[in-house]
């Protein structure tokens, strides 16, 4: 059989993807796995991959107008997707090349007449421009759900707490590529001397403005594949989560609980902070991701972090005793890493939203009874959805007095990132446009001593 090229395999990860309801970054994994393709087309089967998810919606409000209520089998169906997609979005590959490759993948998967009839609906829509902006006008929230490819339930209620303007920002934002930032590991290295090395390999290293331990490189490149990152001088991490470590504070020498630990990206930040002294209890409910966080400490030079596998809500009858500072870094429906993960936006439901707020209550809950009086405890999500973030915190606070918003949050926060701190100065809420990094919030909350 014919080795399979980059939209072939793309096709099967789209179809793969559907017909197991799976996400499509461990499709993609089994798929490329399987495959002989070199690492340049791997991109591009990457691309066309999270391209066509990422903007399925107006894709298929698109196709709608060529095929309407017609019945497309499914494989089709994704072929049509894949190809618009190519035709709208990636300028390097000629129009005529998308069709093509289109029309042979159809006559070798199913018979001329599908072929014909995905030359059709191409070729319609290559002479059709205008198809792309024929969004019915009237209706803020739909025009921009549709536009900017993002389920309406969610941009209905971003209108609602963000406003028009604000929400179109963040769903444009989410359709853009995420930078590569690293987190310098001042265990080993300073920040400047780092950046300098990776300048040396013809990386365009930059200061991030969020961290102070942050690099953003602005090119690209495969950090991971480095020396510097091999040997342990730096982590991969958004800028965002880089802001946790700033909020928790740790100083030397202190006792420290992180939650939820897993795969470690927090915790191995909070290590460095405290020069790799005191004590990190780093808990998570998966007992296959102890190992990421065992190996990347290792990786790292890091000697004070114990994992410990369980679930969060058991920690209080362990026997763990207090902590100085606890991190309740949650699970949530993280929508502000969309950008990264396009299938989530598909994938959650308003439902999932309230469920996983009830969990993120019960675990600040439990957690709070092994904060020391005095001590501190930081709620952080990947997420942008107030039911999630500021809601649920005041709801905690009102009903734990022996807890207070710590409004010394705001000082502790670099100063590009301070204005985004609410009036209370304890919470900080980073949408993905603010500075093209993932949506994040954190709250600090201190227990009376
Ligand atoms: C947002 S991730 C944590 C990321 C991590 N802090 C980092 O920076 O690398 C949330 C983690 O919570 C874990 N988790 C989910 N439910 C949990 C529970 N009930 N108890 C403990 N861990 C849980 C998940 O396995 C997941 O690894």
């Amino acid at each position: 059989m014919a080795k399979k090229g980059a939209r072939d395999l793309a096709l099967d990860v789209l179809n793969r993807v559907e017909e197991h309801k799976s996400y499509s970054n461990l499709e993609l994994r089994n798929v490329l796995d399987r495959s002989d393709i070199s690492s340049v087309d791997a991109g591009l089967v990457t691309e066309l991959v999270y391209g066509t998810i990422q903007r399925k919606l107006t894709l298929d409000f698109v196709l709608s107008q060529f095929v309407g209520g017609k019945k497309v089998q499914t494989w089709v169906r994704n072929l049509l997707l894949l190809s618009l997609y190519q035709i709208r979005y990636l300028d390097r590959i000629p129009e005529r090349a998308a069709v093509h490759e289109a029309v042979e993948i159809a006559k070798r998967r199913g018979h001329q007449g599908i072929a014909s009839m995905v030359n059709g609906v191409l070729r319609n829509a290559l002479r059709q421009p205008d198809v792309w902006d024929r969004v019915p006008k009237g209706d803020k929230a739909k025009q921009i759900a549709v536009t900017h490819s993002h389920p309406e339930w969610l941009v209905r209620q971003w209108v609602k707490l963000y406003g028009e303007e604000e929400t179109k920002a963040i769903c444009e934002a989410n359709n853009r590529a995420p930078h590569t930032s690293v987190r310098v590991n001042t265990l080993k290295i300073s920040k400047a001397e780092l950046a300098a090395k990776l300048q040396e390999e013809g990386m365009d290293a930059k200061p991030s403005a969020l961290s102070d331990q942050g690099i953003l490189l602005m090119n690209g490149g495969h950090a991971a594949g480095t020396r510097w990152f091999k040997e342990g001088y730096c982590t991969l991490q958004d800028e965002s989560s880089m802001l946790v470590a700033s909020a928790v504070a740790p100083e030397p020498g202190m006792r420290v609980l992180d939650a939820c630990a897993a795969p470690g990206g927090k915790t191995t930040h909070l290590a460095e902070v405290m020069g790799n002294r005191g004590e990190i209890i780093a808990n998570d409910v998966h007992p296959h991701k102890r190992e990421l966080i065992t190996s990347t400490a290792k990786r790292l030079g890091i000697s004070i972090i114990e994992p410990v596998v369980g679930d969060a809500l058991d920690l209080p009858d362990k026997g763990l005793g207090t902590f100085d500072r606890i991190l309740l870094d949650a699970p949530c429906t993280g929508f502000g890493v969309i950008r990264r993960k396009p299938d989530l936006k598909w994938n959650k439901s308003p439902e999932d939203v309230r469920s996983i707020a009830q969990l993120q209550y019960q675990l600040l809950v439990s957690l709070s009874a092994m904060v020391a009086p005095g001590g501190t405890l930081v709620y952080s999500t990947c997420t942008i959805e107030p039911m999630e973030n500021q809601d649920m915190v005041r709801r905690f606070v009102d009903k734990h007095p022996e807890f207070v918003l710590d409004a010394t949050l705001r000082d502790d926060l670099p100063e590009a990132v301070r204005d985004k701190a609410d009036e209370s100065g304890a919470f900080v809420q980073i949408l993905p446009h603010h500075f093209d990094s993932d949506g994040f919030f954190i709250a600090r909350l201190r227990r009376i001593g």
